[in-house]
């Protein structure tokens, strides 16, 4: 569904990523980790439109190098970002109305808006103003809002950044839901292992913007480069 072939991305003299080539396949799972500032949000920003870079990147076989935000969202690609952004003043129905209206293309569609709405048990709050919600429910509307826009490809940025085990159960619940239950492909930025692990089908360890181990996530976290340049001897100890 998506490849990056020789991905490269330079700010100055600051390579943040190095020639990186992945595939990620048809609803599959895929993670991305890696140490801070091993540059996996500049890939991101690279897939969504926002910087030029060298190299190729196909989806679905179009390359999308050098397409706008705009044009990139309509082909089916949407993301969600560390901190949730919502819209304060807006009611949980309004924000994912919102999203409805681009998107696709496809234009404001009620019934999908009250389908989300009944996905994300997001009911009772219908009407409530998303700046009520609590972090867990701000963060399942941030993915609402991406959903409503019907993406085949959603991006996920650390979603589980600052939530506790409870939380982070219930967020892995619900990503499993939209990839199953909704046939979207996802790719999940995380730091917290074990979610990635449980979660992924494949995982893409980078760091200094150049990949250094990508596949089965079991043995790309047993790899001795992996442990050794970001998990740590504690980790491989431990597992
Ligand atoms: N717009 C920019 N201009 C200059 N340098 C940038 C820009 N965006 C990112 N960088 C640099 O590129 C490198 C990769 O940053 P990036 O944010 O992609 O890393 P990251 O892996 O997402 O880190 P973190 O886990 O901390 O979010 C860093 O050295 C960062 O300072």
């Amino acid at each position: 569904m998506l490849e990056a072939i020789h991905l490269t991305k330079k700010f100055g003299e600051l390579v943040a990523v190095n020639d990186l080539s992945f595939k990620v396949d048809e609803n599959q799972i895929f993670g991305i980790a890696g140490p801070n500032g091993a540059g996996k949000s500049t890939v991101y920003n690279l897939i969504t439109g926002f910087y030029p870079f060298d190299g190729k990147l196909l989806f679905n076989g179009k390359n999308i190098a050098g397409k706008k935000p705009h044009q990139i969202a309509k082909m089916g690609i949407a993301r969600t970002f560390q901190v949730p952004r919502t819209f304060p003043s807006l009611t949980v129905e309004e924000a994912l109305s919102v999203g409805s209206r681009f998107g696709d293309g496809n234009g404001f569609d009620s019934e999908y808006v009250d389908f989300l709405l009944h996905f994300l048990n997001f009911e009772e709050e219908r009407s409530c103003n998303t700046g009520a919600l609590d972090l867990l429910g701000k963060k399942k509307l941030m993915m609402g809002a991406a959903l409503a826009t019907r993406p085949k490809l959603l991006m996920l940025d650390e979603p589980m950044a600052g939530s506790n085990a409870h939380e982070i159960q219930e967020l892995m619940d619900f990503i499993r839901r939209i990839n199953e239950e909704m046939g979207v492909t996802i790719i999940i930025i995380e730091h917290f292992m074990k979610v990635l692990t449980e979660l992924t089908e494949t995982l893409l360890i980078i760091e200094s913007g150049a990949k250094i181990a990508s596949g089965d996530p079991e043995d790309v976290t047993n790899d001795k480069q992996v442990v050794e340049c970001y998990l740590g001897d504690a980790y491989a100890s431990d597992n």
